[in-house]
């Protein structure tokens, strides 16, 4: 897969260029990654990218032309969607991440200052996305969680050493608690199960744990997941214990 990310900040992404499972996936050629800073396409002397908001009000805009270019100049390296991170945007769930994975390029424009011109968004993003609801900086740190997600999903990316078969999220549910050395850690022992050797019954304690903790922290993934004969099971008896 190829990204590109529109960015006045293109250091920014060593980040995910240069460490962990994506720095090694970029290293072996899983994907590429090159940023593009609307700042060289300004056709003014000094470079300006953003000006004064008409209407009036705080800040700077980015203004349109700029990015566009921008926009323009990545479209001639790929073909790839080209995706507005923003708070106005559809959040990211691990479906769509999923579907971003299948394409063969994206193109991630990462707003700053107070926004972009509105006319960018009708003439040249394809989708918003949305990481969450709360004020950041930029767009920069959102598009590094997007590619995070996405990358993961990529064949090759994670090793099957790594936990991504397992990622808990990769079953709708919450992660079950996890347990290392010491056995013993400020008087608190590992739950004796996990030390059994008993693997039916441990994948059972695991799978009881990550539907009770869903139940009671985050419902709304429960109500949205098909339930398995065995999950049913376990949900009713932690919802028997629960009202005990
Ligand atoms: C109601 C809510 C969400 C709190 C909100 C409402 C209004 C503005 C913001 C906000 O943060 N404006 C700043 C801005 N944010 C983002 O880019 C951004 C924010 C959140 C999730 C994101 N996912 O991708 C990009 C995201 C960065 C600078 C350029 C303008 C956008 C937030």
């Amino acid at each position: 897969m190829y990204i590109q990310a529109v960015t006045l900040f293109g250091e920014m992404f060593r980040s995910i260029t240069e460490h962990g499972v994506t720095g090694r996936a970029l290293q072996r050629g899983l994907w590429q990654f090159d940023a593009v800073n609307p700042r060289q396409f300004a056709d003014n002397k000094l470079g300006y990218i953003d000006d004064r908001p008409f209407g009036g009000g705080p800040g700077m805009i980015m203004m349109a032309e700029p990015l566009q270019a921008a926009i323009h100049a990545a479209k001639s390296q790929q073909n790839g969607r080209v995706i507005y991170l923003s708070p106005q945007g559809a959040p990211l769930t691990h479906r769509k991440a999923a579907e971003l994975a299948k394409l063969d390029g994206l193109i991630l424009v990462c707003g700053r200052y107070e926004g972009i011109d509105e006319r960018l968004l009708t003439s040249s993003i394809d989708e918003e996305i949305s990481i969450g609801d709360f004020v950041v900086s930029g767009g920069e740190l959102p598009a590094m969680m997007l590619m995070d997600a996405v990358l993961r999903l990529i064949p090759g990316v994670l090793g099957d050493a790594d936990s991504a078969g397992q990622d808990s999220f990769a079953n709708g549910l919450l992660d079950c608690p996890h347990y290392t050395r010491p056995i013993e850690f400020q008087g608190m022992a590992v739950p004796a199960v996990l030390r059994s050797g008993n693997h039916a019954l441990i994948a059972e304690w695991r799978l009881e744990q990550a539907l009770r903790r869903t139940l009671l922290r985050r419902p709304d993934l429960l109500a949205e997941r098909e339930l398995t004969p065995e999950e049913s099971r376990l949900l009713r008896k932690i919802r028997q214990e629960e009202r005990d």
